[in-house]
């Protein structure tokens, strides 16, 4: 347990005016703070409604609720107090300006509860990812699986594969030791190899599944690609609900990449509108051709628009081919193809389904464990070590031994056990005041 000698506070609701206002405490101090507001400390985890006044004055300041929750068995690990206030400005300004005033008492940095919470063994570092992914959710998708990590699914899939390890270091160090003594330890390597192979066959997966995970945290990009004025903008307008890309009958309007950001079907989405593809004199249009190449080859998925038959480039084969202007007649929608009519609105249903289920197929099902890609890089690197461990060393046991030590060092990075420093301001500095 971690004594920090000083006792932070923060308004840790939203931006006044609100409802309600949540000032915390947490630290050694929390406990005569709340008292000198509040006249007595209240029970321990029970609200105590009353006259919140400012100790020097005797001034009442609001009317509101005093909570206590003494240490460990609290958020931060310390003792912590809570006030909920009405949330106006000024009722807010003076309950913070009245704390500030207690001796031993200031305000919190940024992510300062949560750090004490982490440095108090609380939380560990996936979890503290969790929660900072759980403040940032915007979207279904990203609520669940921000909240699995927050609750400590990976942490509890750690502690499974790092007692698995552990289990096998014993069996080798074991089999060392027999050698020693000149007896064949084969039974015992054999035994520690049953317990390595399918844990190196389950990190792995759960490496394989961090691109799904990334993908939700981040959002899947999709990219609006063809030739000019196949309709490209007017789709993303129509798609976005609003005027965001500039559209006319001229040929090469688009020129940079247009991002619009989108939820759809719970999943976060980044859906791109890029310049339409062709031979140009033009540099700048080139240069938006050039882009527009770029982004749809790296996006998760890509429209094809075209208003004829034209079919995408080889590197965008894997497109789903939309054919627009459906109302302006034409030859018939080629089989495969979407027909739409932005203008009508004629299968835009058909095209937002495809579009859902596709991104269902890269995202859905249950929450991944890794979301990061800090998680995902030590994890890969856990995975490395077990696959080797798993392999013959021609009687040199140490060697598998040493696999099996950095592979749990590397478990242990994933958690934040060690070497967590350099990620940790970042990390905190990312959250709000206040959490
Ligand atoms: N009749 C009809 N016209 C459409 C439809 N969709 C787009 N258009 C028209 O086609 C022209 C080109 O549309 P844009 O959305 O600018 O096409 P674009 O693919 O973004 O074009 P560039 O950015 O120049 O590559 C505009 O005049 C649109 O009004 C449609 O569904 N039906
Ligand atoms: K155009
Ligand atoms: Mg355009």
């Amino acid at each position: 347990m971690t004594m920090f000698a000083d006792t932070i506070f923060a308004l840790s609701s939203g931006r006044p005016p609100s409802g309600v206002a949540v000032v915390r405490l947490s630290g050694p101090g929390a406990g005569a703070a709340v008292r000198a507001l509040s006249g007595v400390l209240p029970t321990p985890r029970a609200a105590r409604y009353g006259a919140l006044r400012d100790p020097a004055t005797g001034e009442v300041l609001d009317r509101g609720l005093a909570l206590f929750f003494p240490g460990p068995a609290s958020a931060t690990g310390e003792d912590v107090g809570e006030l909920h206030l009405h949330g106006g400005r000024a009722v807010v300004a003076a309950v913070l300006r009245t704390l500030g005033a207690l001796p031993g008492l200031r305000p919190a940095g940024a992510g300062e509860f949560t750090r004490r919470a982490f440095a108090n063994g609380k939380m560990d570092l996936s979890e503290v990812e969790g929660l900072a992914d759980l403040v940032a959710a915007e979207t279904e998708a990203q609520r669940r699986q921000a909240l699995a990590l927050a609750s400590g699914a990976l942490s509890r899939r750690i502690a499974d594969w790092r007692a698995g390890l552990v289990k096998a270091l014993a069996l080798v160090e074991a089999s060392i030791d027999f050698s020693d003594e000149g007896d064949v330890p084969d039974d015992l390597v054999a035994e520690a190899r049953a317990v390595i192979v399918p844990l190196a066959a389950a990190v792995e997966v759960a490496v394989r599944d961090a691109g799904r995970g990334e993908r939700v945290r981040d959002g899947i990009t999709v990219a609006i690609a063809g030739p000019p004025n196949a309709g490209k903008s007017t789709l993303l307008n129509l798609i976005a609900g609003r005027d965001a890309a500039i559209v006319s009958p001229i040929p090469g309007t688009t020129r940079d990449v247009l991002e619009v950001h989108l939820e759809l079907a719970g999943q976060a989405v980044l859906l791109l509108d890029t310049a339409g593809l062709r031979e140009s004199a033009d540099a700048v249009e080139q240069e938006g051709v050039r882009r527009a190449l770029a982004r749809a080859e790296a996006a998760d998925l890509v429209l094809w628009l075209s208003d004829g038959a034209e079919t995408p480039p080889a590197a965008l084969a894997r497109a789903i081919r939309v054919r627009t202007k459906a109302d302006l007649g034409g030859p018939p929608v080629p089989p495969g193809w979407i027909g739409l009519s932005a203008h009508s609105g004629a299968g835009i249903e058909a095209l937002l389904a495809r579009l859902e289920a596709e991104a269902q197929a890269l995202v859905g099902g249950e929450p991944a464990l890794v979301s990061r890609a800090r998680q995902r890089l030590a994890l890969a690197e856990a995975s490395g070590h077990l696959a080797r461990a798993a392999g013959d060393f021609g009687g040199r046991e140490e060697l598998r031994a040493e696999e099996l030590r950095l592979a749990a060092r590397a478990l242990d990075r994933v958690i934040g056990r060690v070497d967590v420093e350099d990620v940790l301001d970042a990390l905190f500095g990312a959250f709000c005041i206040g959490k």
